[in-house]
């Protein structure tokens, strides 16, 4: 067994996250037989003396069949509304399901300002830690009623790493309608199952896609993203079927599991590379790009091929190389409107003023390693 699959079956601390396919079926909404199952699984690991926060999805698949609402809406309106109607039948069915076993659960409706704004997080943190001390399950979500379009996660996969980070915990496990990752998407068959992932280099080449359910919304994408921002923050993480929550949170032995990065990033890196909202993006050509991420340098005007976005000196923007993937996220020192007239020039063709980085190798971030 792994050593990222021992973490996890040794957690005693433990995110675990619940997708809405896992939980809800369009036409009739929330399925408390799956539910109960889940939380046999997940009170049996409590009982084995792991604190455990639950994120659970659902509440816009839970509030579709009362509002008698087809299929998942498009916009964000009614989607507010279904999650209104079906976050309170979500908590409902948690706290009736987890006081079968005598636990009791608290609600905690997040928006992203509370877990990407650093001055916030000690906030949502105290509260985690107040409820797990006094013996309760929290089951968080997105505050999906209050979430503007501009501001909201969209996806609890995120959500579900940042809380790992936040309350340091020792494992991040996701559980879905698939069972793994595969290097397609299994619905187009003859793909084949990923059991670990060490690193970058196990990823590449994989074809990873979006949400097939049509309840679900980052699909199988958003899952790895997750996965690699616990990784990074030295967590390690497991993506497994709901059907196998029991085993998941038992021995670990199901599913895909994400080893934790052996250099742990600082709260202040990880923050900047992995919750932090970007302003903009930085164009890198190859050899700022080789600099940047393998050499671990600042990056100098002369390797930037274009600039978009709207942001301001301090900013934090994202750097994406020639394919148009982001290869590290850094703080600019640079204005938008300051950058057109530098970008492409060596540092000493520069006015004396502005002779210095456009990132500084301290306030920049790779990720991809
Ligand atoms: N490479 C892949 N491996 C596994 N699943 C994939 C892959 N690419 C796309 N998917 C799809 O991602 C879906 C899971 O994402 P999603 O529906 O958003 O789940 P959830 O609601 O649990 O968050 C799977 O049902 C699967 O069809
Ligand atoms: N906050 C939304 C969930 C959004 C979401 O991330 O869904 P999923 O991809 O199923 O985990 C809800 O409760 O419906």
């Amino acid at each position: 067994m792994s050593e990222a699959r021992r973490a996890i079956s040794a957690a005693r601390r433990l995110v675990v996250k619940v997708g809405s396919s896992a939980l809800t079926t369009a036409g009739d909404g929330l399925d408390t037989a799956r539910l109960d199952a889940l939380v046999d699984a997940i009170a049996d690991r409590v009982a084995r003396d792991t604190q455990l926060v639950l994120v659970s999805s659902g509440a816009i698949g839970a509030g579709l069949a009362p509002l008698a609402l087809g299929s998942r809406p498009r916009d964000l309106a009614t989607q507010q509304a279904a999650a209104s109607v079906g976050q309170l039948a979500l908590a409902h069915a948690y706290a009736e399901s987890f006081g079968r076993y005598s636990l009791t659960v608290g609600q905690v409706l997040l928006t992203s300002d509370d877990v990407v704004r650093r001055a916030h997080y000690r906030n949502a943190e105290r509260t985690f830690s107040r409820l797990l001390a006094l013996g309760a399950v929290p089951v968080v979500n997105e505050n999906d009623t209050v979430a503007t379009e501009e501001i909201r996660f969209g996806d609890n996969d995120r959500l579900a790493a940042l809380v790992a980070h936040l309350i340091h915990a020792d494992g991040l496990v996701l559980l879905s309608d698939v069972d793994a990752l595969y290097d397609g998407d299994p619905r187009g068959g003859g793909t084949r199952k990923i059991t670990e992932i060490t690193g970058q280099s196990d990823l590449d080449g994989l074809s990873v896609g979006k949400s097939s359910s049509g309840l679900g919304t980052g699909g199988m994408m958003s899952k790895v993203a997750a996965a690699r921002t616990a990784a990074a923050a030295g967590i390690p993480a497991l993506i497994a079927a709901a059907a196998e929550a029991r085993e998941a949170l038992g021995a670990a032995g199901t599913g895909t599991a994400f080893h934790a990065s052996d250099a742990r990033l600082s709260a202040r890196r990880f923050w900047l590379g992995y919750a932090a909202g970007t302003s903009g993006r930085l164009h890198l050509d190859d050899g700022a790009v080789a600099a940047v991420v393998r050499r671990r340098r600042s990056l100098l005007a002369a390797g930037i091929t274009g600039v978009d976005g709207d942001f301001q000196a301090g900013d934090v923007v994202d750097l994406v190389d020639p394919a148009q993937q982001v290869v590290a996220r850094g703080v600019v020192a640079f204005d938008v409107g300051e950058l057109p007239d530098l970008i492409g020039r060596s540092t000493h063709e520069l006015p004396a003023e502005q002779r210095r980085e456009v990132v500084h190798a301290d306030d920049l971030v790779p990720l991809r390693r």
